[in-house]
């Protein structure tokens, strides 16, 4: 919570905030995430959580005989993807997650990118991508997918909801100030939040997820690779140990680093206290 002694925005880097990334396999599973919500819950000081849903809108499109596709870890959202998305990412889980939080005494406050104006997005263009077979490159249209850049985030309100107590908790739903709602990744959420906030806050990035840490051996939780750096990252990509959705997420961890975030950290959700005291059970991302 913001004290007297803080900085106001525009003054430069105050106190610190922790800005807390919840995948989709987590959130599916009632026991961890009660688990991990009550660690965030009891967590002291300022802290914003951004969750996923992925897992959990590709069974819903499923159930209605839509076939999710995804392609480079981005979901192609047609216009009745967006719907799912929307009802289950700002719908369902935002609100059963604020519920919990309630319950446990931190007073969440449910939001999308269109609330408030917090996050604003542009709709992705058409994209030109390799093709995983030949050289060649194929058009990809992803639809009502949103982008963002450094100006994307309303920092000034944000701190305002923060400084006035309550715990923002952030969908993947964005809009683009047309009345137009995207579907934007909850990593690159979590990474524009940790960057723009990084001007008024000391922030640190945690990304939690169902495993240890990024890991050697996807089968194996003891093989957790204690620190990544860009140049043993290069490798790991090379020798196809860090894969799919793994991919963008160091991506946007080093994104972060590079533009202001003190510190990311990716492991797994029931270990946020030891990720965030320093017990280090996960990885740590250095520049
Ligand atoms: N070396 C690795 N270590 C851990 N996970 C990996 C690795 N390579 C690929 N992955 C995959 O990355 C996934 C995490 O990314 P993602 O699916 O975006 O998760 P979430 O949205 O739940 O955070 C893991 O479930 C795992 O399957
Ligand atoms: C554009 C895009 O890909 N959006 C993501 C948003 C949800 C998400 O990121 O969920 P997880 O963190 O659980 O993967 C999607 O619809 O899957």
């Amino acid at each position: 919570m913001a004290t007297s002694n803080s900085l106001s925005f525009g003054e430069g880097r105050g106190e610190g905030l922790y800005v807390i990334k919840i995948g989709g396999n987590v959130i599916d599973d009632s026991e961890k995430l009660h688990h991990f919500l009550k660690a965030f819950a009891d967590l002291k000081g300022n802290k914003i959580l951004v969750h996923g849903g992925g897992k959990m809108a590709t069974k819903l499109a499923a159930e209605m005989h839509i076939e999710a596709k995804m392609v480079e870890g981005r979901r192609i959202t047609d216009i009745e993807t967006l719907r799912i998305v929307t009802m289950v990412y700002a719908g369902l889980i935002s609100k059963n997650l604020i519920a919990q939080l309630q319950m446990h005494g931190c007073n969440a406050l449910g939001l999308s990118g269109a609330d408030g104006n917090l996050i604003k997005a542009t709709k992705r263009p058409i994209q030109k991508i390799k093709s995983k077979t030949d050289d060649t490159f194929l058009e990809v249209d992803f639809g009502f997918v949103g982008d963002l850049d450094d100006n994307s985030i309303e920092i000034k309100n944000l701190s305002k909801l923060l400084e006035s107590g309550f715990i923002p908790v952030f969908s993947a739903i964005t809009h683009d100030g047309k009345s137009q709602l995207l579907n934007t990744n909850a990593d690159t959420i979590a990474s524009a939040l940790a960057v723009s906030m990084s001007k008024n806050y000391e922030t640190s990035l945690v990304y939690c997820f169902e495993k240890k840490g990024v890991l050697v051996d996807i089968d194996d939780e003891s093989s957790v690779i204690r620190e990544i750096n860009p140049i043993n990252y290069k490798d790991l990509k090379a020798k196809g140990i860090v894969a799919d959705g793994m991919l963008p997420k160091l991506h946007n961890a080093f994104e972060a680093l590079n533009k202001g975030v003190k510190e990311v950290f990716i492991g797994k959700a029931d270990d946020l206290n030891e990720l965030v005291s320093r017990g280090f059970l996960g990885t740590k991302l250095t520049k």
